[in-house]
């Protein structure tokens, strides 16, 4: 497996920066061309009534939950080869309706949506991009990286690697991303990062682009670019949906169509430049050398009652699509008709089958390659967040003060309390700081594999599984080396085969303390809170791990080997120490009571052990450690499963 996994890693860590000039085959233009059909979209009646916890809306009242419309009756269409715009004041429900209108967030929605006369089903869902308002990646990858992966998980099976590393090419060429292709990205600008973040969803050739204000933190330079890449993109024949935050007047008059909203509704919907006409037909005059998106922004942003007499307006002239032009009022001439069923079984002539047939699969690839792949990637920033500078230099101060504390202990009988602290203190270290990885790991990811999730990317199973096999391993580098340094420093039993037994222990302790803290990070929304529940295990398991207290209350005791790992790694490694056949110094025979009457003499191995009451074999605390592992480790996978720590707001 390794040596697959080490092929796919190479794959996705070196990118061909010089082969500028690779296209796709015939067949690979074939298929990109098939998934990429031209859709018209048309929504009707589309609402969206939220059950909300009364407290949030009212602190005083009675009520345990009150409805709150998100998207009142809003209806459109929007066609292949052009670029519609969202606006609206903030909390007006444009984000509400591009989730809506991308199949995501589907919860008490009503309404239809058709692409182009089909009836939405879920799995017409891989026909749309939907570029996120936030960025967000894992910012450590280049972007050629970033797109090479997302590649490699998202296009068919049927694809050949070659053809999708050429889509990568095209995508960077198409964004004009060139100059920065190696460049991580976190250290691109707004601009780069955004069309990053729209590159990713067009490696995929997306019928229909949604996007979430692509334009918002950008200068106007970088907003225009993005919107002329856009344009692109549109006369290539995508649907494209925008939201966007009063634009330039530049950027607002080249949308094809404009759709304005407020408190859920619609006000306008038509040409962006019908828009100040229509509002000077039913009441408001734009003031000359007005920014148009300015102006609409203001009118519906200053006075409720302007805001209500514009819904009513737009709902008494929304139907008129079946009208003469004679018939139509000044109004209407300005609008964009809402779509009545005629409108639908009419549209788009292509009949293409845009529902996933039954025998196709729903993900592009399968379980194995999924998981090849996330491990690569994995296994690369794992590598670069370990392996940092000042990792290596902690690991390599602790482990050489940890020697010089127990430089050279002799085989005498006042050491035997310094062997075991040493074998204790050695157990603290690596398995709190892997521990608080690990509480780290999931939350830190989360928005990234929701985002990828969301877009159908790969199995969950996959994720955790590539997520355990190329974290853990990494893990242990480190702890491996410290270990080494101290224990030879230190001089703990010079009998090869012990050491590699004690370091099996404390290895297995790292990945166990490892495994809790995902464990943690999946179960805990706020790492706060994790962390504390860690703090409080990890401690209590500690202080009864068999170092500090020889007399714990009975009652206790009993408890212990249920939640004690220090116990079983502890126990494990003093009967390891201990195991050899080797002489032992008396001193003054206060630790052993043979030594009392016979302080030049010797004693055994075995007698050495006796003062630590130790009781399971080495084996049975292997087991009973395996065992935590595989718990911590399963328990963790469901918690992923079951508690869904996405974005709130449904
Ligand atoms: N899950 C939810 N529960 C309750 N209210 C919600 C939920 N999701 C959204 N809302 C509310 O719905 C309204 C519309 O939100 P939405 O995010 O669509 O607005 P927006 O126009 O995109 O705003 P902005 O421009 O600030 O991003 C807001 O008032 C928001 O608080």
């Amino acid at each position: 497996m390794s040596s697959a996994m080490g092929h796919v890693n190479a794959a996705i860590i070196e990118v061909n920066p010089t082969c500028k000039e690779s296209r796709l085959s015939i067949d690979g233009d074939q298929i990109m061309n098939d998934l990429t059909a031209r859709i018209t979209i048309t929504f009707r009646d589309i609402c969206k009534k939220l059950d909300v916890p009364a407290k949030i809306i009212d602190p005083n009242s009675k009520a345990k939950t009150i409805q709150q419309t998100l998207l009142d009756d809003v209806s459109g269409q929007i066609h292949p080869g052009e670029i519609c715009a969202l606006m609206g004041p903030s909390g007006s429900g444009k984000t509400t309706l591009l989730n809506v209108l991308a199949g995501r967030k589907l919860e008490g929605v009503s309404g239809t949506i058709w692409l182009n006369n089909q009836v939405y089903e879920k799995n017409m869902k891989r026909m749309f991009g939907y570029v996120l308002q936030e960025d967000i990646f894992f910012e450590e990858l280049t972007v050629k990286q970033q797109f090479t992966c997302t590649a490699l998980l998202r296009l068919p099976k049927s694809l050949s690697k070659k053809d999708k590393l050429a889509q990568v090419e095209h995508v960077v060429e198409q964004l004009r991303l060139e100059k920065c292709s190696n460049t991580p990205i976190k250290l691109l600008s707004g601009g780069e990062k955004k069309r990053v973040n729209i590159g990713t969803e067009l490696l995929t050739n997306p019928s229909v682009l949604f996007l979430d204000e692509p334009t918002s933190g950008l200068d106007s330079t970088s907003a225009v670019l993005l919107i002329s890449v856009l344009r692109e993109l549109a006369v290539k024949g995508k649907t494209i949906l925008t939201s966007i935050h009063q634009p330039s007047s530049q950027i607002f008059q080249s949308f094809d169509q404009l759709i304005l909203l407020a408190d859920g509704k619609t006000i306008f919907m038509g040409k962006p430049g019908n828009a100040l006409a229509y509002c000077s037909i039913v009441g408001y005059q734009c003031p000359p050398q007005y920014n148009p998106a300015d102006f609409l922004m203001d009118l519906v942003n200053q006075d409720m009652s302007i805001r209500e007499n514009l819904k009513e307006i737009y709902v008494q002239n929304r139907y008129f699509l079946s009208k003469n032009q004679s018939e139509l009022t000044e109004a209407q001439k300005c609008l964009i008709g809402e779509p009545t069923e005629n409108e639908i079984d009419s549209l788009n002539g292509n009949n293409l089958q845009l529902a996933l047939q039954k025998k196709e699969n729903k993900w592009p690839i399968g379980f194995v390659r999924q998981t090849m792949i996330l491990f690569s990637r994995n296994w690369l920033l794992t590598s670069k967040s370990q392996f940092s500078k000042l990792n290596i230099i902690q690991a390599l101060c602790i482990s050489i003060l940890y020697g010089l504390l127990w430089l050279r202990l002799d085989f005498r009988e006042d050491t035997l309390k310094d062997r075991s602290s040493f074998l204790f203190f050695m157990m603290i270290f690596w398995p709190l700081e892997v521990c608080f990885q690990g509480v780290l790991s999931i939350p830190s990811e989360r928005a990234v594999i929701n985002k990828e999730r969301a877009s159908g990317s790969f199995r969950l199973s996959a994720y955790y599984v590539a997520k355990c096999l190329s974290e853990s391993p990494l893990k242990l580098v480190l702890p491996t080396v410290s270990f080494t340094i101290a224990y030879w420093m230190a001089n703990l039993n010079p009998y090869f085969p012990i050491f590699l037994g004690i370091l099996a222990f404390l290895l297995l302790i790292v990945l166990v303390a490892e495994s809790f803290g995902v464990l943690l990070g999946a179960l805990f929304r706020s790492v706060a809170e994790a962390w504390v529940t860690g703090n409080v295990f990890l401690i209590g398991s500690l202080l009864v791990g068999g170092y500090f207290i020889d007399n714990i209350p009975s009652w206790l005791k009993v408890w212990i080997k249920w939640i004690s790992f220090y116990k079983y790694t502890y126990d494990a490694c003093l009967q390891l120490l201990f195991m050899n056949e080797r002489s032992y110094q008396c001193v003054n025979g206060y630790t052993i009571e043979f030594c009392r009457n016979n302080t030049n003499g010797t004693f055994t191995n075995h007698q050495a052990l006796e003062i630590f009451h130790v009781n399971a074999s080495v084996g049975i605390n292997f087991l009973a450690l395996f065992g935590i592992l595989l718990l911590f480790r399963i328990s963790a996978y469901i918690f992923l499963r079951l508690i869904k720590h996405g974005d709130a707001r449904a």
